[in-house]
Formats: C-alpha cells, sequence, structure tokens
C-alpha cells in the first residue's frame, strides 16, 4: 500500500499544487471539505487589501481595487465548477442566508403552493431555514426519504431543497433525474452545492437546474466564515424577488432613491455591504482551484477515494463504510461507522492526520484533491490499523469534547 501510494504521488500531474497551500509537510489534511487550508497566495493578498487598499487608499479602493464587483467577480470564476453561465453566480453572504433567499424567492414563483420538499437528515441548516419561514407560515416542511423524493413531489409541493453530495455519507444525488422529477410536478429545485464545487462533476445548465448555493470555505479554500455563492439561472432572473431588499441588491444603490428597485440578474441577491477582506481572500482560494480546472480535480478525487476506499476494506475491516461503493455516486469523501469513531478521530489527530467526527458515530474524511497526496491516504488507513491494535483510541483524553467537534 505505501510503495503504491508512492507510485501513485509520483505520477499525480496535480502533486506539485500542494506546495499552493501553507499545509505543513508532516500533516495529512482530510477535512478539507469542512474548512479548505490556507492558500499562500491568501497571506499576500491580504497584506495588500489591508496595507495599501485598506491603509493607504481608504474609501477609493471600492473603485480603485474595484471592491464593488468582487461578489460578481468571484461567481463569474466559480461558474465553470458548477457548469453555470458566469453571470448566473454571484458571492454573498452564508449558505444558510443564501437559501433564506432562494426558498422565499421560489416560494413567490409558485403562488398557491407552500411545501418545501426536502429529505429527513439533510445539513441541518438547510432544514433550520425552511422551518424559519414555516415559523412565519410562509412556507410548510415536508421530509421525504430517498428513493420516495419523486412520489412526494405532489401539486403543493413549491420547492425541492436537497443537498448534492450528503455531508455524512458523501451519497451524491441524481441531479439531472431529480430536477426533471421536480419540473414534471410544477417545483422548482434549489441545490446545496456545499460538498459538491471543486470536488465532484457539478452541470447546473445540464442539468436545468433552477437555483443552486455553496460553501466558500470547503474545497474553494475560500477561509474560514468565507463567504458562500448563489447561482440562479439566467431563464428566472427577470421573475426573482428576494426578500433581503438591501441597497446593495438595488438597481442604482448609489442613486440613495426611496423605493426598492431590484439591480439586472443575480446582482439582486446581494443584501449589504460585501465583506471585503473575506471577499479577498475568497478570490485567491477560487483562483487557484479555477486555474486547476474541474476535471483534473475530478479525476484525482476519484482516484484518492478509490485508493482509500479499497485499502481501508483490506486492513481495517471493522470500520463499516457508510459511503456509496460506486465511485460515480458519492462525493469527495468517504465515511465509516463505529461505536468509538471519536475517540478514533481524536487519536488520528494527535498523529497528524486530520479527519473529522460526525455525531453519532462517522469517522469522515475528505479528499481535496488540490493537495492531498496518495501518502496521506496510505497514511490514514495503516495508522487507523495500529491505533486500533495497541488500543491507543482508549486514552481518556481523546474522549474529551470540545464546543465544536
Ligand atoms: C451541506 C451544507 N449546507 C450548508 C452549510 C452551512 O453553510 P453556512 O455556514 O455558510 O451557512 C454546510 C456546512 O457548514 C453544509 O455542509
Ligand atoms: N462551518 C463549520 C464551522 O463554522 C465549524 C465547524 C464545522 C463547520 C462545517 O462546515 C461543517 C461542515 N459543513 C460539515 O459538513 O460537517
Amino acid at each position: 500500500m505505501i510503495d503504491r501510494a508512492a507510485k501513485l504521488d509520483a505520477e499525480d500531474p496535480l502533486a506539485e499544487r500542494r506546495d499552493l497551500f501553507a499545509i505543513a509537510d508532516d500533516v495529512a489534511y482530510l477535512d478539507g471539505n469542512s474548512l479548505g487550508p490556507l492558500p499562500k497566495a491568501t497571506r499576500a493578498r491580504l497584506g495588500e487589501v489591508v496595507d495599501k487598499e485598506w491603509g493607504e487608499d481608504l474609501i477609493a479602493s471600492w473603485n480603485t481595487a474595484d471592491w464593488i464587483h468582487l461578489p460578481q467577480r468571484i461567481g463569474a470564476k466559480i461558474a465553470p465548477l458548477i457548469g453555470a453561465r458566469p453571470y448566473e453566480v454571484i458571492a454573498a453572504d452564508s449558505v444558510s442566508v443564501n437559501i433564506f433567499k432562494l426558498v422565499s424567492a421560489a416560494l413567490a414563483m409558485r403562488p398557491g403552493r407552500k411545501v418545501v420538499l426536502s429529505e429527513p437528515g439533510n445539513f441541518p441548516t438547510d432544514l433550520y431555514m425552511i422551518q424559519g419561514l414555516e415559523s412565519q407560515d410562509l412556507a410548510e416542511q415536508r421530509l421525504a426519504e430517498r428513493g420516495e423524493i419523486e412520489a412526494a413531489l405532489d401539486e403543493d409541493v413549491a420547492v425541492l431543497l436537497l443537498t448534492h453530495v450528503h455531508y455524512k455519507t458523501g451519497e451524491m444525488f441524481d441531479m439531472a433525474a431529480l430536477t426533471k422529477a421536480a419540473h414534471d410536478a410544477g417545483a422548482l429545485v434549489l441545490w446545496d452545492l456545499s460538498h459538491s464545487t471543486g470536488a465532484v462533476p457539478v452541470d447546473l445548465n445540464g442539468a436545468g437546474a433552477d437555483f443552486a448555493v455553496g460553501c466558500g470555505y470547503k474545497y474553494l479554500n475560500g477561509g474560514p466564515g468565507a463567504p458562500a455563492f448563489a447561482y440562479v439561472a439566467e431563464r428566472h432572473h427577470e421573475a426573482l424577488r428576494q426578500p433581503l431588499s438591501g441597497w446593495m441588491g438595488h438597481a442604482q444603490p448609489f442613486a440613495f432613491t426611496d423605493d426598492y428597485a431590484p439591480a439586472p440578474g443575480v446582482d439582486r441577491l446581494l443584501c449589504g455591504t460585501a465583506p471585503i477582506l473575506s471577499m479577498s481572500a475568497m478570490e485567491e482560494g477560487v483562483d487557484l482551484m479555477a486555474a486547476i480546472g474541474i476535471a483534473p480535480l475530478v479525476e484525482k478525487s476519484r482516484s484518492l477515494s478509490e485508493f482509500t476506499r479499497a485499502a481501508m476494506e483490506r486492513h481495517v475491516p471493522e470500520l463499516e463504510c457508510v459511503s456509496p461503493e460506486n465511485p460515480a455516486r458519492r462525493g469527495s469523501q468517504l465515511s465509516w461507522r463505529h461505536e468509538h469513531a471519536y475517540e478514533l478521530c481524536q487519536a488520528l489527530i494527535a498523529r497528524k492526520i486530520t479527519g473529522d467526527f460526525r455525531a453519532p458515530d462517522v469517522l469522515r474524511v475528505g479528499f481535496a484533491p488540490a493537495y492531498v497526496r496518495y501518502a496521506d491516504c496510505a497514511r490514514l488507513v495503516s495508522e487507523l490499523r495500529d491505533i486500533l491494535d495497541t488500543g491507543e483510541w482508549q486514552k481518556p483524553e481523546y474522549a474529551e469534547r470540545g464546543a465544536v467537534t
């Protein structure tokens, strides 16, 4: 396994990209699906934005550094990674807030229908945002298990809200098929691409998707709490009305008029002033990924996860894999169930192998193809074997839980 990993690393066309990140050589970072690492270019960029653009040029930077168009510029760079046109994507707010805006907009486009359909076990914020709208009597949540979603699409459903790659299991929905099923039932579809963008093939235009949102701080390496992005298919641009009608989404923000008029296209999704420091950091992360392009990222992601799945099956068979076996049906991650998954995860972290734990009993690792090495994956498997064989996971400190797990 170790020799094979070394051979695959030697042949890896993306191998030298790891050097673009500030990750120590002895760290196997398998948690980029939760927080991407720091691109070295981000340090220099933030230095420039703080010292020159903000520190020296002050308010002029809205024009001279084009701060004002950062949300559109970043959106346009994300677009090719998700099969969208550049003017259909914008960076703004958080995934949660963008879900609120787009579910509200979609409900308004389907008068007489109130149901927002999703699945139980979806990422919590997606469901919580529906429940927030429900508490204002604006929506009605309906949950259907996978396999029963199509049957639950009736004439009351306004919006289908699904996460393309499941955060815990990595299971990936067939975007084109479910989008078609929703449209056949007269509903609109909002895809949460938080665990997809930059790691798996996504073709929003090809699938006929209506809306999408996604995270900036995972595979896009935008930094902790980086802005999210939102996609609106061009055919909906004219009709889209979202309730967070702040001045930055106005057609003429600097006309300072009393009445709201939405900006053209996705610009109307903006609400307040963009966080320029975070946006600047995000642009570096997105640039790095856009320079590689989605095809090599997807190819390496599948290869890394297949290498790891097979090695785990062989060397650590007592961990039950809960991710789909078919790489075309899962995201860029693998998860295993084990009674002591939390302690195993802590023991791995102590050995500088960072994955994460998802309650109640899942050990999860992500394969961010821009910097993960096959050697990191081989190390995960061999160290996990050792941690189990030696019983090291039973050390009392590995059972202690922080506020964030
Ligand atoms: C699928 C999914 N949706 C939404 C979020 C949350 O996004 P935000 O923190 O930007 O609201 C996450 C991760 O935090 C996620 O995994
Ligand atoms: N956004 C996070 C945070 O602020 C703290 C800890 C974790 C996160 C995450 O992103 C979790 C992640 N979405 C997940 O899939 O579990």
